[in-house]
């Protein structure tokens, strides 16, 4: 029994419960936020443009190498801006049906991050794009229908894009669709689906409505952030990022169960080694599927 002052200070003393003080406001763990809104500024030729929407806050910068663009890039400036930035943001390329190894040895020429494909390219296509360049790849569709959108499905990418379809134009169309349409493919049910890059005439006026509505992983511009094609208007390509940055993203609104409103398109062709023109459908050369090919051949799986 320890009664005295020096037995009190000798024996082994309880750990003293420490005062619960509430932290600071400034020291307290930020609230659970949802992430803004990717912006990919798509449509750089010139490094100061890329550099600058960098700064600003761009997830990505996108160059077009398809030769009928307006925005096509000079293959060294598009080194140029690979060797800059490939370190502090996705440096895209952009192809319309292209021969894989023009794509493969552009990846490594511009040291590019991610290939966007934005023409007909196959499953099978995009598949050995990844493998073969190890860039994450984007899968792009052009949007008339739910049924546009449903066509994604087969395609296993690191990112899906809804574009605008216009009649003859693979792209950089300036126009917009109905954003409602991206909720065809939320409402697929079961599996995990690549992220959503949506695009499609989007400016800073009305970028903050199509996140909402669409409610996207990414916004990309190519238009309505440029001075003349091509070339960026920084102020337009600052407003932007602003809009997309603040727009809320309403993460939980329910999916809605809409129904694509008709069967999807026929198979895609796997362009050949050698450009295809866009407006060509491979009527006589039927895309290889592999999946079809191990449903109908078991022993293929
Ligand atoms: O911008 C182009 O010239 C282009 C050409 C061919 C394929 C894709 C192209 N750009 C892509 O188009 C969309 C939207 O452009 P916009 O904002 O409507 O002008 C975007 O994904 C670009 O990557």
């Amino acid at each position: 029994m320890a009664d005295t002052p020096s037995d009190l200070t000798s024996a082994p003393s309880a750990p003293r419960p420490r005062p619960v003080r509430a932290a600071p406001a400034d020291r307290r763990p930020p609230a659970k936020q949802t992430p803004t809104t990717r912006v990919k500024i798509c449509g750089i030729t010139r490094l100061d443009d890329a550099v600058h929407a960098v700064e600003a806050g761009a997830w990505a910068i996108g160059m077009i190498f398809w030769a009928g663009s307006r925005r096509k890039v000079g293959a060294d400036e598009a080194q140029a801006i690979g060797a800059a930035l490939k370190r502090q943001a996705e440096v895209v390329g952009v192809f319309v049906n292209a021969p894989l190894p023009e794509v493969a040895r552009l990846v490594d020429a511009c040291q590019l991050t991610m290939v966007q494909l934005h023409g007909e390219e196959g499953t099978q296509y995009c598949s050995e794009v990844a493998r073969r360049t190890g860039a994450k790849v984007i899968k792009a569709a052009r949007v008339r229908n739910g049924s546009d959108v449903t066509a994604l499905r087969p395609f296993h990418t690191d990112y899906h894009l809804l574009d605008t379809y216009l009649e003859g134009t693979p792209g950089g169309t300036g126009e917009s669709f109905d954003w409602e349409l991206a909720r065809v493919r939320r409402a697929a049910r079961g599996e995990r689906s690549p992220k959503l890059i949506l695009s499609g005439g989007l400016r800073p006026d009305n970028v903050a409505d199509a996140i909402r509505i669409a409610f996207p992983f990414a916004v990309d511009v190519a238009g309505g952030t440029e001075a003349s094609p091509g070339r960026k208007d920084p102020a337009l390509v600052e407003a932007f990022i602003a809009a997309a940055s603040s727009a809320r993203r309403i993460e939980d609104a329910p999916a809605p169960e809409v129904e694509a409103d008709e069967p999807p398109p026929a198979a895609a062709f796997e362009p050949p080694e050698a450009p295809a023109p866009i407006a060509a459908p491979a009527d006589d050369q039927p895309a290889f599927d592999p999946e079809a090919a191990a449903s109908a051949d078991p022993t293929a799986r």
